[in-house]
C-alpha cells in the first residue's frame, strides 16, 4: 500500500477512536499496522496468540493486546531517509530541574548507604503542540530513526503513545533469543568516543544483572563485550546477549517477567529500586519502561522492546518520558542534562507540531 493511502487509512481509524498499532522493525522498510475493529481492551497473559502487546512499568503477568484475528493487517513501504537534526530549543522549568536534581540526590544517598547500587530516575516534561497532526507525526517519526523500533499505539483507554527505541527486551524465534544491556548515554559528537568509569561500571551491572536473571531459564548464554551504540543523536554502552532457553515450555510470558524490569530502567537490586521508584518519583510512569511489541507464529517468533524515548499526547499536549541509571559515581547536574538529551529524540518527532 502506498504511504498516502496507508495514512488516510489509519488518520480515519483514529478519528473513530477505534484502536490501533504501527511498528516498523530496525532497519526495515516496512511499516505494518493492526487495525483493531472494535474498541474492546484485549488483555494476554500468555502470549501466545499472533499480535501486539503493550505493558506497563509495573507488568504483573497481564497486558494490554490488538489481536491479529481481530485486526485488519496492512503494510506500507516506507524508505527511511534519516534528516539532518538540529536540536530543538526548549525553556528550562527551574521547578522541574530542581525536583529532579533532588530526587537524584536522594537516590545517591540510598546507595551511599548501600541500599541499592543502581536505581533509575525519571521524570515526565509536558509541552503544548499547536499543530498536532498524526500524518506529519507518523511520517517524521518512522523516518527519522533508521536503527530504531519505531511504533505508536492507540487504544482510548490507554491513550495515543509513541516511540523510538534502542533497547530490546528480548527476541525469541523458537527456543533461541536475544537480548541486550543497554546503558551509559553521551550525546554523539564527531570525535573520538571513550567512556569514564561511572559508565563502564553501569553497564556492568546491568549485564550481570540480566545474565544472572536468565540463568535461571537458559541452558546457554553468550555474551559479547560492551560497544558503542548510536540510537539518533545519543550514544550508549550496549552488550549483546543471545542464548538458548533450557525447555521449549518455557512461555514468553515468563522471559519477560524474568528479564523485566531490566536494571537498565529499574536498578539493582530489583525489589528495592521498583518500591523506590513507586514510591519517590513522583509521577506514574504508566507505559513508560514497560514492554511493547508484535507476538508472531503463535508465540514461536517475538520481539519484545523496552518503551523507551516515548511519549504520551493527548489534548494537544505532549508528556515525554525521560530517565537515567544513577549509581555512586553519579553527577545531579550531569543526570538533569543527560535528561535533556534524551528528551531531543522525541522533540526532533515534533518540531513542526509545536
Ligand atoms: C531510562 C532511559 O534510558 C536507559 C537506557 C539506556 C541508557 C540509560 C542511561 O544511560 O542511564 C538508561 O538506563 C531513558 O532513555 O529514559
Amino acid at each position: 500500500m502506498d504511504l498516502q493511502l496507508f495514512t488516510q487509512k489509519i488518520s480515519a481509524h483514529f478519528k473513530n477512536e477505534l484502536p490501533f498499532v504501527l511498528f516498523s522493525l530496525p532497519q526495515e522498510n516496512t511499516i505494518t499496522a493492526l487495525l483493531q475493529q472494535s474498541s474492546v481492551l484485549y488483555k494476554s497473559d500468555e502470549f501466545s496468540a499472533n499480535g501486539f502487546i503493550f505493558a506497563p512499568f509495573k507488568f504483573e503477568g497481564e497486558a494490554f493486546f490488538i489481536p491479529e484475528s481481530n485486526s485488519e493487517k496492512i503494510t506500507c513501504e516506507f524508505t527511511k531517509t534519516s534528516f539532518q537534526m538540529e536540536p530543538v530549543a526548549i525553556a528550562e522549568n527551574d521547578v522541574e530541574k530542581y525536583e529532579y536534581i533532588a530526587l537524584v540526590e536522594k537516590i545517591i544517598e540510598h546507595i551511599k548507604k548501600r541500599k541499592a547500587k543502581k536505581i533509575v530516575a525519571s521524570r515526565s516534561k509536558d509541552l503544548n503542540l499547536d499543530h498536532f497532526s498524526i500524518d506529519t507525526l507518523l511520517t517524521r517519526l518512522f523516518s527519522a530513526y533508521p536503527s530504531a523500533f519505531c511504533y505508536i499505539w492507540y487504544h482510548p483507554e490507554t491513550g495515543f503513545w509513541c516511540g523510538a527505541t534502542p533497547e530490546t527486551l528480548v527476541q525469541i524465534t523458537n527456543d533461541t533469543f536475544k537480548t541486550m544491556a543497554l546503558a551509559g548515554t553521551q550525546p554523539y559528537t564527531a570525535n573520538e568516543v571513550s567512556w569514564g568509569p561511572k559508565e563502564l561500571d553501569e553497564q556492568q551491572l546491568v549485564t550481570d544483572a540480566i545474565t544472572t536473571n536468565l540463568q535461571r531459564v537458559t541452558s546457554l548464554l553468550k555474551v559479547s563485550n560492551p560497544y558503542t551504540y548510536q540510537a539518533g543523536s545519543l550514544l550508549h554502552l550496549k552488550t549483546d546477549i543471545s542464548g538458548v532457553l533450557r525447555s521449549r515450555k518455557t512461555t514468553l510470558t515468563k522471559i519477560a517477567a524474568v528479564v523485566h524490569p531490566t536494571p537498565a530502567v529499574c536498578g539493582v537490586p530489583q525489589k528495592y529500586a521498583k518500591q523506590f521508584i513507586l514510591e519517590n518519583e513522583g509521577y506514574d510512569r504508566t507505559f513508560y519502561t514497560g514492554f511493547l511489541g508484535p507476538i508472531q507464529e503463535n508465540g514461536n517468533r517475538a520481539i519484545l522492546m523496552v518503551n523507551l524515548r516515548c511519549m504520551k499526547i493527548d489534548n494537544h499536549t505532549a508528556h515525554i518520558f525521560v530517565g537515567g541509571g544513577i549509581t555512586i559515581g553519579s553527577k545531579p547536574m550531569d543526570e538533569w542534562q543527560e535528561t535533556q538529551n534524551k528528551l531531543q529524540t522525541m522533540l526532533q518527532v515534533l518540531s513542526p507540531m509545536l
